[in-house]
């Protein structure tokens, strides 16, 4: 039976290092890369990174969004993407945040995380915000599936604080009960767990200032926000502390901007790489 996510990931980054490189397909990226914006121009964009990158980063992470505004011909490339960046070795998280409450949450983890789904995939970001038990669902598909959770926890926008950072009615901040809720279900794993976290790489002092553990909670942490947000690899060590180990830094545009070329793609993801490592040691 194949390992569970958390193990399958940990066993990635040491082979290949710590890094996700984001497919994002902006439309301006489609432009630059001499592409139409359309569903072809899309398709040829999203393989030429998956030729570039899935036998090389750890990672691999389609943002939905820009395959879902190509309508269905771009949901068709979306799970071609998946698919093949699977098989050629890369694991998958789906950026799709979704987040819905009780049958309808069942039918997104069966969209994604069910195996035999046209969309199946190693992990899928999820939003907490209309209570972390509305996750449930994708929870228990993904333990059942070995597949990963990526729970938005602290993430990079510059608006987010007026969620994240807001006291609940316990007295802690919201995102420090959504980092309880992770680490209860990672409770008993020895390294990383199955659900992880995404905390922007942007975010400053805000796990310091809010008295998160992050390393106890076993949480994989998902890093975007390197690159074209403002944050360097340099940030890693202030935003994560103690629990650098277990951070997965993510980038898109800022390694996406250097294609169409296959080798300056995977140039300008081992760029980013090593400046993580130099942060990050070792995974
Ligand atoms: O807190 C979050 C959560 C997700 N994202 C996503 O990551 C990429 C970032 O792209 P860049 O080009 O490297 O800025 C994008 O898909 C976001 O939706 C995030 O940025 N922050």
């Amino acid at each position: 039976m194949i390992a569970p996510f958390g193990i399958r990931l940990r066993s990635l980054m040491n082979k290949r290092g710590a890094l996700c490189v984001g497919i994002d397909p902006h439309a301006s990226l489609l432009s630059a890369w001499g592409l139409d914006d359309d569903a072809r121009g899309l398709e040829r964009f999203a393989m030429t990174c998956v030729e570039a990158l899935a036998g090389q980063v750890a990672v691999l992470k389609p943002q939905s969004a820009f395959f879902e505004r190509h309508g269905s011909a771009g949901v068709a490339v979306l799970e071609r993407v998946v698919r093949e960046a699977r098989e050629a070795g890369a694991l998958v998280i789906t950026d799709a945040k979704r987040g819905d409450i009780g049958s309808t949450m069942t039918a997104y983890a069966q969209a994604y995380l069910d195996q035999s789904s046209p969309l199946a995939t190693d992990a899928l970001t999820v939003n907490p915000y209309l209570g972390y038990e509305s996750l449930r669902p994708a929870l228990d598909l993904a333990a059942a599936q070995r597949c990963g959770i990526f729970v938005l926890g602290l993430t990079s926008n510059p608006e987010a604080g007026q969620v994240q950072h807001a006291v609940g009615p316990q007295g802690g901040s919201v995102a420090a009960a959504i980092v309880a809720g992770v680490s209860a279900d990672n409770a008993g794993c020895p390294d990383l767990g199955d659900v992880g976290l995404v905390v922007g790489a942007t975010i400053g002092s805000a796990v310091t200032d809010l008295g998160i553990d992050l390393a106890a909670s076993h949480a994989p942490l998902l890093a975007p926000g390197i690159g074209a947000q403002g944050a360097g690899a340099g940030e890693l060590a202030k935003v994560f502390g103690a629990a650098v180990r277990n951070v997965l830094p993510s980038s898109s545009r800022e390694v996406l901007g250097a294609g169409p070329s296959v080798t300056a793609l995977q140039d300008a993801a081992d760029r980013t790489l090593d400046a993580c490592r130099a942060v990050l040691g070792e995974p």
